[in-house]
């Protein structure tokens, strides 16, 4: 019988350190890697280069249906190369103008379900690391491990900051706790599949946990379930 990749999920808001920690997860494990917010920062920057309004549920399902991106395997430490349409678009997605209008297109039922598949296809083996809002309650229901990594606005807000200033001389922590808030808001009161912990999540605080705390508590639950059984130890 075909074995059948299992999947751990990371689900969290923004700045929770869901990204660098599947980045980090993934490569101890050997195990591909799925960043889904990066699928709907890439749909969001298209629509924008392409003028397309982010209120029109049908033009931006077309576009999400035919988007043209390639994830190419990490070079630097814990980063993947992220193409759209052919240019490299990396550290562009990452700004908070495109992290807004990411959870704008992502509030659209026929965007979500058009990038399901592509979500789906990440899915091989040995294993898959997906992180984003609803990787645990809908795309990935039956994961073997689910993770809730949240920590405090504030604390979230400074991370984005120091992270965000070096590139952006624009941003202030007041602006990234508006803007922190007001995606919170959009992310857990939209209709369809809202960020919220699966019923069989296990929910992690990392406001005082550093890094590798947090890699360390996963890596705990990953060896309690014995999911590297199949693929020969971590890396
Ligand atoms: N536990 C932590 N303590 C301190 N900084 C962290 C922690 N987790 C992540 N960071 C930093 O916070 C920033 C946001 O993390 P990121 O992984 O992008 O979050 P998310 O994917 O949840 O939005 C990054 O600069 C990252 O290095
Ligand atoms: N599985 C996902 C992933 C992201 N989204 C939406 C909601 C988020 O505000 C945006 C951007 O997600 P991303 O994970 O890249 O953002 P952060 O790194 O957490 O700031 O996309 C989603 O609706 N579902």
């Amino acid at each position: 019988m075909k074995r059948v990749a299992p999947v751990i999920t990371i689900d969290g808001p923004s700045g929770s350190g869901k990204g660098t920690v599947a980045s980090l997860l993934s490569m101890r494990l050997g195990w591909n890697l799925l960043d889904s917010g990066a699928l709907y920062r890439l749909l969001a920057l298209a629509a924008s280069n392409h003028g397309i309004d982010l209120a029109n549920e049908e033009l931006l399902r077309v576009l999400a249906t035919h988007l043209d991106v390639q994830f190419l395997p990490a070079e630097a430490e814990y980063s993947q190369r992220i193409m759209l349409e052919g240019e490299d678009v990396t550290n562009v997605i990452r700004s908070e103008y495109v992290g807004a209008g990411a959870s704008q297109v992502a509030a659209w039922p026929a965007v979500r379900s058009a990038l399901l598949l592509r979500q789906h296809a990440f899915r091989q083996l040995p294993g898959l690391v997906a992180d984003g809002r609803d990787m645990g309650t809908v795309v990935f229901p039956d994961a073997s491990l689910k993770i809730f990594l949240t920590a405090s606005a504030e604390e979230r807000a400074r991370r984005r900051f120091l992270q965000l200033k070096e590139s952006d001389s624009d941003v202030t922590l007041g602006s990234l706790l508006d803007d922190i808030r007001k995606r919170d808001a959009r992310d857990t009161q939209r209709t369809v599949a809202p960020l919220k912990p699966a019923v069989d999540a296990i929910q992690l605080d990392s406001t005082v946990l550093s890094i590798e705390q947090v890699l360390g508590r996963i890596l705990e639950e990953v060896a309690i379930r014995d999911l590297l059984k199949h693929s020969g130890g971590l890396k």
